[in-house]
């Protein structure tokens, strides 16, 4: 299929390990560009297959580049990503983890996860009332009977959650009591995520409208050094629903599926997420709670007021909490840094 929407998309990867299995993805992935991001050693090569167009940025880049900001993002987390989102100039960002790859659908055709997620994002989202036969804007679908006609127009959709086959995102407790589950339902849904309803949003197959949510889609400080890990998609995936919510973007979830191959080690994942596993049971009702005013309009200000309310409400939960919150405003800054619109100097921007 030709690629669509090519020039404003790229694909984002963070990686500890290998990109082999951009061969998998190569004839859906090629004519696009990645920003690859390259986590642990900066000394060690990642070698990117031949034919694809990329820039690659190891922790040195990171820290060139961003100077005193680069202690915003994670070291030794797959969080690192976000500052793949940081740095691209595109409307539309696909993040995808190396361990994915090509699905097949019940009929066995291979699915292009990155074409899926690009006709939701260019499609509507209706937040604010559940259309029973989910997606109306698809083909061979539409509005049920007693679906209002002041809604039918929708949202803009700001972020494409897609899910996995075989190994499911499962936390660790679950992974160690369950380590045979594998998933293998392919449900041919997607639908949006009512406002008001929060989820728990996983990095693997996720796609977003940059220029709508990019700002407050921040990965947080996670892995070495800090008291949490592996929440990064999570803590990103609140405040971008919140966010949406306020604005009145739209959240989907559902199609597109990949596969995804390698179950991390469940005692690993235990020490990383340990902390997280009952700090949720606090972030989760404060998210909750949030109320943004009405003078947050836009992503950026939406964000650092969620950064101010995190201090207050969160930072007497840990000390971690004022850092994550100081973090998130060094992102902002680092955000503006990279995508204020050019200021205009006599006249010439
Ligand atoms: O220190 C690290 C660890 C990993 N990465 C890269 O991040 C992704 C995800 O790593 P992995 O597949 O090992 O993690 P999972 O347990 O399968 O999934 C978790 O990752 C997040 C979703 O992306 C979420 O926390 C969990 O779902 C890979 O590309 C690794 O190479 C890294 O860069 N640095
Ligand atoms: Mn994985």
């Amino acid at each position: 299929m030709a690629p669509t929407l090519n020039g404003e998309v790229d694909i984002v990867i963070p990686t500890i390990r290998s990109l082999n299995f951009l061969e998998d993805w190569r004839p859906f992935f090629e004519p696009y560009h990645l920003i690859i991001i390259q986590d642990g050693d900066p000394t060690k090569e990642i070698k990117v297959p031949e034919g694809f167009d990329y820039e690659l940025y190891n922790r040195n880049d990171i820290n060139r580049i961003l100077g005193p900001k680069a202690n915003c993002i994670s070291f030794k987390d797959g969080a690192c990503r976000c500052f793949g989102f940081l740095v691209s100039k595109k409307k539309f960002i696909y993040t995808i983890d190396d361990d994915c790859f090509v699905a097949k659908d019940p009929s066995g055709k291979e699915i292009d996860a990155l074409a899926k997620h690009l006709e939701n994002l260019t499609k509507p989202s209706t937040p604010y009332y559940f259309n029973t036969l989910y997606d109306p804007y698809r083909e061979g679908a539409d509005f049920v009977r007693g679906y209002p006609f002041s809604l039918r127009a929708g949202v803009p959709t700001a972020v494409s959650h897609g899910l996995w086959l075989n190994i499911p995102d499962y936390d660790a407790p679950t992974q160690l009591v369950k380590p045979l589950d594998r998933n293998t339902r392919y449900v041919d849904a997607v639908l949006t995520i009512p406002k008001g309803t929060l989820y728990p949003m996983c990095a693997m197959n996720l796609a977003f409208n940059r220029e709508l949510i990019g700002a407050a889609m921040y990965f947080g400080i996670m892995g070495d050094g800090q008291p949490l890990g592996r929440y990064d998609d999570m803590w990103a995936g609140w405040c971008t629903k919140v966010v949406c919510d306020h604005l009145g973007y739209g959240v989907k979830t559902g199609l597109p599926y990949l596969w995804h191959s390698k179950a991390s080690n469940p005692f690993v994942n235990l020490k990383k997420e340990y902390n997280g596993l009952f700090w949720q049971e606090e972030m989760i009702p404060f998210f909750q709670s949030v109320i943004l005013p009405k003078k947050c309009t836009n992503a950026e200000e939406c964000y650092l007021e969620l950064a101010k309310q995190a201090k207050e409400k969160l930072g007497p939960v840990d000390p971690y909490f004022n850092n994550l919150a100081d973090a998130m405003v060094t992102w902002i800054e680092a955000w503006e840094e990279f995508n204020a619109p050019a200021k205009v100097k006599n006249g010439t921007a």
